[in-house]
Formats: structure tokens, sequence, C-alpha cells
């Protein structure tokens, strides 16, 4: 009687992206986080809603865990969520990172950094057991470029930001653009000092796994927004409330 009662509520309402990310966020909270473990925040308006959860079960299941930020934004949030904080050269070894993403392939190949955070969301990741992705249901696609239309993001030392935009787009094709900021004249700054450039229009065949290696063998490219065989799992909220899972 209930599943039919939810298959009927599913039918007829059609989830907001908001909520989407919420019921992504919050299942990934609840099967991935222990009592005990050392937790990864990453960044974007996704991981917002599982920081309340993680927070709410503090509270509810007094959960012990600690977080190491991927993001000024992110470490906010850890504050304001009174959640302990912790960083990886106290605790190198993380048990799971739990991340947005701006588009997952069908091999949860990942496009990253459209928040500018790719850096050390990618450091933060790296050092975690697992990474797991939430998002809501315009992130998942077949190839990437499919989905996101605004670039792979890649984030580089202001000193070299034309000669490798040139580079970019004589050996790879597509356009590469600086990111502007919006409410300021000029070039979007992260949180490490660097610029961003948003490689657009690229060619959605490369082989990404080699690019990505290759982008990273460039002086002044200081990482790429390509997560590529990183991410364990992730959770798509989907229009109908229910969650895809891909693995
Ligand atoms: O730099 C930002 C990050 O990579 C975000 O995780 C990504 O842009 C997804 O953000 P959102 O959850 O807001 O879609």
């Amino acid at each position: 009687m209930f599943s039919k009662n939810l298959n009927f509520v599913r039918r007829y309402f059609v989830m907001s992206l908001q909520e989407a990310k919420k019921i992504a966020a919050r299942q990934a909270v609840d099967e991935h986080v222990q009592s005990g473990n050392l937790v990864g925040i990453g960044s974007g308006s996704t991981v917002i809603f599982a920081v309340e959860r993680l927070a709410e079960r503090v509270k509810k299941e007094d959960l012990k865990v600690q977080c190491v930020p991927t993001s000024f934004q992110a470490r906010e949030l850890v504050i304001k969520h009174q959640l302990p904080l912790t960083d990886l050269n106290i605790n190198p070894l993380l048990d799971v990172c739990i991340d947005g993403a701006d588009e997952v392939d069908s091999n949860l190949n990942l496009i990253k950094g459209g928040g500018g955070c790719l850096l050390q969301e990618k450091i933060v990741a790296s050092c975690s057991k697992k990474l797991i992705i939430i998002a809501d249901y315009t992130k998942n696609s077949s190839k990437l470029g499919d989905q996101y239309k605004k670039g792979i993001p890649i984030e580089v030392s202001p000193m070299v930001y034309v000669p490798i935009q040139k580079k970019i787009e004589r050996l790879y094709g597509g356009k590469v653009e600086l990111r502007m900021a919006v409410m300021k004249a000029g070039p979007v700054i992260t949180d490490n000092g660097n610029f961003i450039l948003d490689w657009k229009e690229f060619n959605q065949d490369h082989d990404w796994k080699k690019i990505n290696t290759d982008l990273l063998l460039t002086p002044g490219i200081v990482e790429t927004g390509l997560f590529i065989g990183m991410a364990t799992k992730a959770y798509f909220g989907l229009k109908d409330g229910s969650i895809k899972k891909q693995e």
C-alpha cells in the first residue's frame, strides 16, 4: 500500500533541482559516513545538503566525525554547523570524501570546478579512501560535454594564462576562456591565488586520461577539473524523487 502511494506521488511530482540535490546528498551521507570517520567536505550547492545532514546526525545519533574542507566555502559551512575541523597534515588519510560534480559520465569520470574549487577538491579526494559524488539528474551524462556546456575548468598560474590558453587551443582544439568575475572587474581568483581557464567546445571523444596527464605536465597548469578514475560511486537525485546510484 505504502509503495503504491509512493509511486503515485513520484509519477505526478517533479522534483526541483534543489530537492533532487538534497535527497542524493542525504542518502550518500547516511550510507557512507559512520561514527569515527574523517570526512572530506566538497564544495558547491549540493554539498550544503550533505553538511546539513551530517550536522543533523551528529545531534541525533551523537555521530563523531572530523571534517577536512575543500574550499573557503566548505570551511565556512563546517564552522556554521559546528562540526569539528581537521586537515590533511594532521589526518593524512580520510575515510570518505563527499562532493558534488558538474558532470558525471557513464564511466564515473567527472568535470569539476564550476565553482573554482578543483585544486583542493582533487587533493582531498586523492587522500580519501572513497570519493562519493552527489548530484541532481542534470549532471548525469554518457559523455563529458553532453550536459555541461561551461567547459572544463583548468587552474593556472596567472603569469602564464595566455600561453596555456593558446597551447590548448592549438593542440586539442576548442575554445579556452579566462573565467571572469561577476561582481568585480577582472578574472576570478581561486582560493589558491590562481586563475581559471574554461576549455569549451572540445571534442568529446578525447582520451580524457591521456589529456589530463598531458595537461598536468604543462608548467603553469596547477590542476584540471577532469577527475578521471577517482570517484567510487555517484548518487543522482531524479525528477520523480528516486535516487540513481552509479558505481
Ligand atoms: O568548484 C566547484 C565544485 O567542483 C562543485 O562541486 C561543482 O561545481 C558542483 O557544484 P554544485 O553542487 O553547486 O552543482
